[in-house]
C-alpha cells in the first residue's frame, strides 16, 4: 500500500535541537515556542526531529518517543512536514520507534545506518532498512546518509538501486556527505515521487545545482530566513545573490569551526540567537565556554 501522507519534501527543513533542562532532562515545554520561532522568525515550515542535531543517539527510546510526540502534536496543522528519525543500533528499537511515529501522525521517518556493527554492503543496509520500514509501511521512508559520523561509506546510488521494489514506502534520501558525484547520481536516478535532500549547509548551493529538491540542516534553525533568500535567488537564476548568501554562511561556519564547532556549540548558538532556553548538550558533548559562544554570535551579527 502506498504511504498515506504522500507529499514531496521541498525547501528548507530544520534539523531540530533537543531542549534539555539545566539538570539535563528533556524539556518539552520549549517545543511549542520553538515551532513558533521557526515559523515566524525563520520562515521554516518543516522539521527533522531526533536526528544528529537532536542528539538522538544520546537519548533513550522512551525520551525519543516523548519528544517525537510533542513535536508532532505542536506542529500539527501548522507545519508542512515532521520527519522523525528512528535510526538505532538495534533494528527492534528502530521498529518500535517507527511504529510509534506512525501512531503519533508523523509525516515520514528516516533511518541512519547502524554504526557499531556496520553494514558492509548496500544489500545489508537495504535489508536493515526494509525491516524498519515494514513496521510503518504507510509512512514515507527516507535513508539518512551521514558517513562522517556513521563511518558507513556505502555508495548511496547503490543503496537506492531498485529500492522501491524492496521498500514500497521509500521516498528519498537525506544526503549529508560531500561526494557530489554520488549525490548527482541519486538525483538522476530517483523516482518522481522521491525527495533528495542535501545536508551540508555550507555547500547547499552545490547541492541545489546538482538538483537537490530541498535541504535538511541545523543552521536553518537560526539562519533559515537568509537561506530561504538563497533558495529564491537560485530559483530565479540569480547566482550572484545565491553565492553571496552561501559565502556568508561559509564565513560564519568556518569561523565557528576554527573555534571548535560541534552539536553542543551549535545548540548554544541557537539558544543565544533565538532566545529559547535549549539547555546544555548531553554527555559525551560538553558545554562550550560562554565567551566562545559570544564570539560566534558576534561573528553572526557582523556577517548577516
Ligand atoms: C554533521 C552534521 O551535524 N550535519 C548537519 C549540518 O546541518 C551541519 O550542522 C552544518 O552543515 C554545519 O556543518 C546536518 O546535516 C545534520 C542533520 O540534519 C541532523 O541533525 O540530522
Amino acid at each position: 500500500m502506498a504511504p498515506a501522507a504522500d507529499k514531496k519534501v521541498t525547501g528548507l527543513v530544520a534539523a531540530t535541537f533537543t531542549p534539555f533542562t539545566t539538570q539535563g532532562e528533556i524539556d518539552t515545554s520549549v517545543i511549542g515556542p520553538y515551532i513558533d520561532y521557526l515559523l515566524e522568525k525563520q520562515g521554516i515550515k518543516s522539521i527533522f526531529v531526533n536526528g544528529t542535531t537532536g542528539e538522538s543517539m544520546s537519548l533513550t527510546v522512551a525520551e525519543r518517543k516523548v519528544l517525537a510526540e510533542e513535536w508532532c502534536q505542536k506542529a500539527k496543522g501548522r507545519m508542512d512536514q515532521v520527519i522523525v528519525h528512528v535510526g538505532c543500533m538495534s533494528v527492534k528499537d528502530s521498529q518500535d520507534l517507527a511504529r510509534h511515529a506512525a501512531q503519533i501522525g508523523a509525516d515520514g521517518i528516516a533511518v541512519i545506518a547502524p554504526f557499531f556493527f556496520k553494514p558492509r554492503t548496500a544489500e545489508t543496509l537495504r535489508a536493515f532498512m526494509k525491516e524498519v520500514a515494514s513496521a510503518a509501511p504507510n509512512l514515507p521512508f527516507y535513508y539518512y546518509q551521514i558517513p562522517g559520523l556513521t563511518g558507513v561509506h556505502v555508495n548511496v546510488r547503490d543503496v537506492i538501486e531498485g529500492i522501491e521494489d524492496l521498500i514500497p514506502s521509500f521516498r528519498g534520501v537525506k544526503f549529508t556527505g560531500s561526494d557530489l558525484m554520488d549525490f548527482g547520481q541519486c538525483v538522476s536516478n530517483c523516482q518522481p515521487e522521491w525527495s533528495v535532500l542535501y545536508g551540508v549547509d555550507e555547500q547547499l548551493l552545490a547541492g541545489l545545482a546538482m538538483g537537490a529538491h530541498g535541504a535538511v540542516g541545523s543552521t536553518y534553525n537560526y539562519i533559515g530566513c537568509h537561506v530561504n533568500k538563497l533558495l529564491s535567488a537560485f530559483e530565479k537564476g540569480d547566482l550572484v545573490q545565491a553565492r553571496s548568501i552561501q559565502f556568508k554562511m561559509q564565513e560564519l561556519l568556518s569561523y565557528a569551526m576554527k573555534l571548535g564547532f560541534d552539536v553542543g556549540v551549535n545548540k548554544q548558538l541557537m539558544s543565544e540567537l533565538s532566545g529559547l532556553s535549549l539547555g546544555p548538550p548531553r554527555l559525551p558533548l560538553t558545554p562550550c565556554p560562554h565567551d566562545r559562544i559570544e564570539q560566534i554570535t558576534q561573528k553572526y551579527r557582523t556577517v548577516f
